[in-house]
């Protein structure tokens, strides 16, 4: 495992988008998995300026998005289908059909159908992940199988806290997602795990340095033979 930290957000963000860029210029059709939240949103913002700088060729390129709501509309400017739309696809320079998301209907079909439209595409390359207060990767909260697949699942009372600031109050906030599983976000060949702020120092030196276990989701990573943390100071300042 490796672990960078960085001073500010534009070099941290430009180090994550270059593991992505790498895994373009190596294979032109890339599969990237896309997380939402405000960790990658530097990554995103230095994939797109590094792209347009050097011309480089996103046409081939397949994007999976970690998860989505369950029973959003998928036009509400909060789901997780808008997001991916406004914060990745749009300034990235990618197309809509270029990039998939979870189905916000959340049923066992659609949890499936999304799991073979990963295997279909090839698997992911690079996964863009963040991580929750909580160590969650996705929505997989603590508590889930670390070989779980996507799946429907009920998010935490922190989780609904810490995205009510996306939403007029915590009330408003969908109780239940559809994520892709641990085991599923394992399966890709590479893992960016990005961390920003105190508020993830906790999460971030259990889920490096503890014991691998269900109630700390992110430590699954452990075992992953090719994963690299970008972290800033301050999510750093717990870590030995
Ligand atoms: O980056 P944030 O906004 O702190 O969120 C952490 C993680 O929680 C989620 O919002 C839950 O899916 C992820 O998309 C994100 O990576």
């Amino acid at each position: 495992m490796e672990v960078r930290v960085f001073d500010d957000a534009v070099s941290l963000g430009r180090f994550a988008a270059e593991q992505v860029l790498e895994a373009i210029a190596a294979k032109p059709d890339a599969v990237i998995g896309l997380a939402t939240g405000s960790s990658p949103l530097s990554l995103y913002a230095a994939w797109a300026e590094l792209a347009r700088e050097r011309g480089t060729d996103l046409s081939a390129v397949r994007g999976f998005a970690l998860d989505e709501y369950a029973g959003i509309d998928p036009a509400h400017p909060e789901s997780y289908h808008s997001v991916i739309a406004h914060e990745v696809v749009a300034p990235v320079g990618l197309t809509p059909e270029q990039v998939f998301v979870p189905s916000a209907e959340a049923t066992e079909e659609a949890a499936e159908a999304y799991e073979q439209a990963i295997a279909a595409a090839g698997g992911v390359d690079v996964q863009i992940l963040g991580i929750g207060r909580n160590g969650h990767l996705g929505f997989n909260e603590p508590g889930s199988a670390l070989d779980s697949r996507t799946r429907r699942v009920a998010l935490t009372a922190e989780t609904i806290e810490d995205n009510a600031r996306f939403f007029d109050s915590a009330a408003d906030v969908p109780t239940e997602a559809i994520t892709q599983g641990l085991g599923t976000i394992m399966d890709a060949r590479k893992l960016v795990i990005l961390a920003v702020g105190e508020a993830k120092a906790a999460a971030v030196a259990a889920a490096i340095e503890g014991p691998v276990t269900e109630a700390m989701p992110a430590s699954i990573a452990q075992r992953h033979p090719n994963v690299v943390y970008v972290l800033d100071r301050a999510a750093a300042s717990l870590l030995s």
